[in-house]
């Protein structure tokens, strides 16, 4: 048999044989990926960064029971969306899509996925749904709302919110989708831009676990390993506690550096300085060298970690737990959204500590 292989977005052909001798040190690989009915795909636990197996003869697509194809809808194509919709019509899925901006599923168009016109028609004609949307409103409108995804869900089906919301949110959104008797898991994300382009993302999921299971081969499409955390609600607290964590971070890097430059330091040195040591990071090395020339690409958008420093703060107020650094960092962030950096990559909060230091 000749097998796909995935291995950061490029995909090779391989041999039954090596099929074989990878999967007997990678667990990823179950032994007979592409022969097996979608529903009988083993539960498997999070492993690390390895090989990924599609079967050629199904394009890499996970079949239902019957051999016919599941069809896959994806709801956002924003920066995180759009690429991990791509990932799964590379793999060779049915993927219908849809985004409030119509223009930006153009491209996922030209790749071969297919168009609804609404969340609702998407649903209706898929069997799961993936919805990437930018905070709880956004969310719950396109899951709940006036021909939104639960419009078009029923019995059998399945919605799948990889959103980065709030527990309450997810637990509205979880009621909707569980009236209309399809199935919910929550499934936030952590890794940014460029780990959703490489299927390199980590999955927090939440909710149905027969759910978990049969999306499973689409998670691990798009990423590298997955996490299932029980209850609904359990999903988004770890990623918002991940996000404050980060949120935090950035902040505390963002005045190292600009305290270092001011003590005549060469904060490229610093940066290196931190890459050695032990609170090293891939984000400050990945972030740092173009902080120091104030340039801000975007891969996480500042609005979104300020929307995530906000709903960790409301999680922490809920249990009465003291998060005095997280809750100064969130004052930063919303000073340099005062400053326009909204749309900038979250690393722009340097900003905001420059324009304090003018005023
Ligand atoms: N970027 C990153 O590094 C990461 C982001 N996340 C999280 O993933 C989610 C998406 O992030 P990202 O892709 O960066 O965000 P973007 O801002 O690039 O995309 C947001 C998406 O939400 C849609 N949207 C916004 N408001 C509405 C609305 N009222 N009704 C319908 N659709 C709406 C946008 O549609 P339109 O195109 O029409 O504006 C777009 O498709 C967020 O929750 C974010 O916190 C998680 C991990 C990493
Ligand atoms: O929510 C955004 C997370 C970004 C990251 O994990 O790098």
């Amino acid at each position: 048999m000749t097998l796909l292989f995935k291995t950061n977005n490029s995909h090779q052909l391989l041999s039954s044989t090596a099929m074989v001798m990878c999967s007997s040190f990678c667990p990823k690989l179950p032994s007979h990926f592409g022969a097996r009915p979608f529903s009988s795909f083993p539960s498997r636990q999070p492993f690390p960064l390895c090989f990924k197996a599609f079967s050629a003869q199904a394009s890499s697509a996970p079949l239902k029971g019957d051999g016919s194809s599941i069809r896959v809808g994806f709801l956002g194509m924003g920066i995180m969306g759009s690429p991990m919709a791509q990932n799964l019509i590379k793999a060779g899925c049915d993927v219908t899509v849809w985004n409030r901006t119509k223009s930006k599923c153009d491209p996922l168009i030209s790749l071969g996925a297919q168009y609804k016109p609404s969340p609702e028609e998407v649903a209706a004609a898929c069997d799961v749904t993936f919805a990437m949307l930018a905070d709880p409103e956004s969310a719950l409108e396109v899951a709940c709302g006036k021909h939104g995804a639960a419009s078009g869900l029923g019995p059998g089906k399945g919605y799948v919110d990889v959103s980065t919301v709030d527990g309450d949110t997810s637990k509205l959104i979880n009621g909707h989708v569980k009236a209309t008797e399809a199935s919910f898991l929550e499934a936030p994300v952590s890794g940014s831009k460029k780990p959703a382009e490489d299927g390199q993302l980590i999955f927090l999921t939440a909710g149905d676990k027969s759910l978990y299971e049969t999306v499973a081969p689409y998670l691990d499409i798009m990423g590298k390993s997955r996490f299932y955390l029980g209850d609904v609600g359990n999903g988004a607290a770890m990623k918002l506690v991940v996000n404050m964590i980060m949120g935090s971070m950035m902040a505390t890097f963002s005045e190292g550096l600009l305290l270092g430059e001011k003590v005549g330091l060469d904060p490229n040195v610093l940066v290196e300085v931190v890459s050695q040591g032990a609170i090293s990071a891939p984000m400050y090395s990945l972030k740092g060298p173009s902080m120091i020339k104030s340039a801000y690409p975007t891969a996480f958008p500042l609005k979104h970690q300020q929307k995530d420093l906000r709903l960790a703060l409301a999680l922490a107020e809920s249990v009465s737990q003291p998060t005095p650094i997280a809750a100064a960092a969130n004052e930063l962030y919303k000073v340099a959204k005062s400053h326009g950096l909204s749309d900038s990559d979250f690393s722009a909060v340097i900003e905001a500590l420059k324009a304090k230091l003018q005023s």
